[in-house]
């Protein structure tokens, strides 16, 4: 047997050199004459599920606009696999954000539409949609309109839409910050299933049992600054930073 094929599928794809790390370099935003964002150097797993934390107002959402390139940094690069994503990083990424953005049309329409605007084939969009739509428990609302949908059926969908492209990275911003605990399980089971499909995901959390369930790996943010990044593991037990601690005891920091 092949060496690669012992290992999980996530890891047996970075043996074979199909997973990407994702960098920022000199990473800058400035607005106002305020420093919303300065990171000279950022580095993240590319087969682990990285979870952005940090008080309100550190930075996280807008970190993630600039890694999925819809915000434009004031200085600095982002890498993909250590080339910029360029043209085509739309069929290359996926982003979640916390309310979910539909089509005023069917279910099965929002997605069916995704994967043509990406550019899959005809013949496949049918059964990519009717899948999609099973991995998320949604068959049966196949053809009610997205905005009759409860809210965690909304971010279901969202969720699944985005993962039907088989996009390289998935960015989901708090994606179940307004979910009951069943809708936040169910979310956290596609996004970590696509973890094992070789999907990169970053995500943004304020809750660290999400972070503990789902991460591998943290980066901790401090007014726009990077000051922690750690394993899960190390993150959890033995935060570096004075930041990190305060954050984690529910204490305030200032
Ligand atoms: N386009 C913008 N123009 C001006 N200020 C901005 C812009 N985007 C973000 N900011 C500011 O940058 C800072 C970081 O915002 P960001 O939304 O990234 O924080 P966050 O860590 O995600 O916060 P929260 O946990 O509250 O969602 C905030 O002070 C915010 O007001």
């Amino acid at each position: 047997m092949h060496e690669a094929a012992a290992l999980p599928v996530s890891r047996r794809a970075e043996a074979e050199g199909a997973v990407r790390p994702l960098e920022g370099l000199g990473l800058r935003v400035e607005r106002a004459g305020r420093v919303l964002l300065d990171i000279p150097e950022l580095r993240m797993s590319g087969s682990e599920i990285t979870a952005l934390m940090g008080f309100n107002g550190s930075g996280k959402s807008l970190l993630l606009r600039v890694l999925a390139g819809l915000v434009q940094p004031d200085a600095g690069t982002v890498l993909w696999a250590g080339r910029p994503p360029g043209r085509e990083r739309a069929r290359r990424l996926g982003f979640v954000f916390q309310k979910p953005v539909l089509l005023r049309r069917s279910a099965a329409a929002n997605i069916r539409y995704a994967l043509k605007v990406a550019g899959f084939p005809r013949a496949e969009i049918a059964g990519r949609t009717e899948a999609a739509l099973a991995s998320a428990g949604l068959q049966g609302l196949a053809g009610s309109p997205a905005r009759v949908l409860s809210g965690g059926e909304q971010q279901r969908l969202a969720v699944a839409r985005a993962l039907a492209l088989e996009p390289e990275v998935l960015f989901l911003d708090e994606p179940t910050a307004s979910l009951d605990p069943g809708s936040t399980l169910a979310i956290e089971a596609l996004v970590a299933g696509a973890r094992g499909r070789g999907t990169k995901i970053v995500l943004v959390t304020h809750d660290a049992g999400q972070a503990r369930r789902l991460a591998q790996e943290i980066l901790f943010l401090q007014q726009g600054r990077l000051v922690e990044r750690a394993s899960a593991g190390q993150f959890f037990t033995g935060p570096q930073s004075e930041a990190a601690r305060a954050f984690l005891e529910g204490r305030i920091h200032i």
